[in-house]
Formats: C-alpha cells, structure tokens, sequence
C-alpha cells in the first residue's frame, strides 16, 4: 500500500453545509490519490482510529483497485430534508426532482407539531411520491409506538421509519407494534451487526452505507449477509466519496428502494466540477465506474486552512497507515 499512495500528497477539505446536518455546520476530509484514482477519507472527526480505519479502507479501495461492474446504471435516490420548517422542506422537495423523500424527525425533545408540519408540506410538494422518516435513535420504545401512526397520517402513508429507536432490541419491540415498516441504520455499522439485526426481527429494510463499512466489496458481503432489502446511504461525502457508494448500489444483485445518495445538495459545494458532480437529475444518479477527478482550482478553493486542524488529520492518517489498520 505504502508503495502505491504518497500519503502525504493527500488533500485536507473543509466544505460548508448549507443546513446544520448531524450536528455537522463544516464537513472535513481527506482526498487521497492513487493508481486507479481518487478516494475521499472523512470519517467523522469524534470516531476513534478503530472505527475510523474501515472509512479509510474504503478511500483505499476506491484509489487502488476501483471496484466491481454494475448491474445497472442509474440509481434512484430520495432527496434529504433535514429539520427545517415546512416552507423550505417544500422547496427542497419541489426542487428535487425525487421520487422519493427522506425527512428528518425527532430532532429535539417536543419535535412532534413541527414534525407533524413539515411532513404535510413534504407530503403537499410530492403527492405521488414515497415518503420515508429518519428519527436516529432518539426515541423510546413507547414514543416510537405512540409518535409513529401519527407521522404516517401527517405524511398520507410513510414508507418506512429509520432507526427510531437506538437498540436492536428496542427496533424489534416497535416493529412487533406498528404497522409501518422499520429500516436499520445505526444498528449497522459493523460487518457483523446485519446478522444481530436480522436475527432479533428488528428491521424490514437495511441501511447500508458503503464508507463506514469499508468499501464497495465489504458492503456487498454485509447486504448479502443480512437477507434484507437495502437501501444504500451516504455518510456526507464528497462527489468522489458518493461514488463509491454508487458503485453499492449499482452492483447490487436487487436494489427495490430509492436510496440515500442526493447529499451533494446539503454542500455549499464540491471538490469536483459541475460537469461531472454526483447531482441527481431527475430524481437519479448515473453509476460511475471510477471516481471523479477533484478540479485543482476547487481543491484549493475548499482547502482545509486552519493549521492545527490540518495537523490532526495529518495525524490521524498517519497513525492508521503506520499501524497497518487499513483492511486488507
Ligand atoms: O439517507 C439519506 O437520505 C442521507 C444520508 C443521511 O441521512 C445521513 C448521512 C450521514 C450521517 C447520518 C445520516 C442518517 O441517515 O442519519
Ligand atoms: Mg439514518
């Protein structure tokens, strides 16, 4: 590996969100350069070089080997509205152009009337469309069964409901007391969690996203081992990163739902040109078969500048280079 990637040539970035997004207001990077192209390292600056070594495997993979055919070539994806008031979640849904739509709920305690609010408005912009809440753990089992009938009748019929409590154990118990079906998320982050969540009858649908799991291939072996429909899901990357999980979703052998990958639109922008960014149109994105090259003039226009910053990065992938935590 060491032969293959200058580690040192990689290229720290700092891109502002348009809406705060996970508690996320600027999301950091690495853009790592290798023989078969680029791969975008950005695991999240609270997750520990453990957890962080797969997001990098997955930067590896891409920029070293690149990654399995397609299956298919284009991938419907939902559009994201975070938790904002009901006129602009009619934008981002009108504006999408997706067939799909995936809110965010539960964002705070009391979130339930502003919820409720914005899912009329989303359901108002897309009265055809299938609509999908996100609540990441935050409720109880009780306030999972006593919140989720009432956000299905704000959205005219939900399509699911991700993750809306933080256990497994707890997913089964309201998936035994709701009609609307569950998707797991959170609960899937390692490679052996898919098996845990199937077992236990936590969860209809599986949240893959490809960067934690370490890569395309890895991903691959994770949704077949857990026997569920998937959906594929970014973690916030750049265009380069979201390739990669095009890459999932396009070698998937059956993909039934719209997935999780028109996060470009929450960036105020992009390491790679307008020509070739991962923007849906249409409510699809095209399966690329290598990843984007970044535009050098949008490389140093979002350049992470901020020394310390820069040094902590430089640091963190250090560490997981010399300690061979990359997967092999
Ligand atoms: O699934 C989507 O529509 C977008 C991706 C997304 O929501 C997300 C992105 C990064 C971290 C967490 C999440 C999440 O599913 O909560
Ligand atoms: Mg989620």
């Amino acid at each position: 590996m060491k032969t293959m990637i200058d580690f040192d040539q990689a290229r720290a970035y700092a891109i502002p969100m348009v809406t705060r997004f996970r508690g996320i207001d600027v999301r950091e990077g690495m853009l790592i350069e290798g023989p078969a192209g680029w791969g975008d390292f950005c695991a999240f600056p609270e997750y520990d070089d453990r957890e962080s070594a797969s997001w990098l495997t997955t930067a590896i993979e891409a920029c070293t080997v690149g990654w399995p055919d397609p299956v298919r070539g284009r991938i419907p994806v939902n559009a994201t509205v975070p938790a904002v008031g009901p006129q602009v979640a009619h934008e981002i849904v009108a504006a999408s152009g997706c067939g799909t739509v995936k809110v965010k709920v539960a964002d705070h305690p009391g979130s339930l009337d502003e919820d409720i609010a914005r899912l009329e408005a989303v359901r108002d912009a897309l009265p055809d469309g299938q609509v999908r809440v996100d609540a990441n753990g935050l409720w109880d089992v009780d306030t999972a069964v006593r919140t989720i009938p009432l956000l299905d009748r704000a959205a005219g019929g939900l399509e699911y409901v991700e993750q809306p409590c933080a256990t497994i154990e707890e997913l089964a118990l309201v998936r035994r007391r709701t009609s609307v079906r569950i998707a797991a998320d959170e609960s899937i982050r390692r490679a052996e969690d898919p098996m845990k969540v199937a077992v236990a009858g936590a969860a209809d649908v599986a949240v893959i996203k490809c960067t934690p799991l370490g890569g395309v291939r890895r991903a691959l072996r994770v949704a077949e081992a857990c026997g569920l429909p998937v959906v594929v899901s970014s973690a916030l990357e750049t265009s380069v990163g979201l390739s990669a999980g095009l890459a999932l979703a396009g070698a998937l052998p059956e993909l039934d739902f719209a997935c999780g990958l028109g996060t470009l639109s929450l960036f105020a922008g992009d390491v790679v040109g307008p020509a070739r960014a991962l923007t849906p149109v249409d409510g699809y994105l095209p399966v690329a078969p290598v990843t984007p090259t970044p535009d050098p003039a949008l490389l140093d226009r979002y350049e992470l500048r901020d020394p310390a910053q820069v040094q902590w990065w430089r640091d963190r992938l250090a560490r997981l280079v010399e300690q061979g935590r990359v997967l092999n």
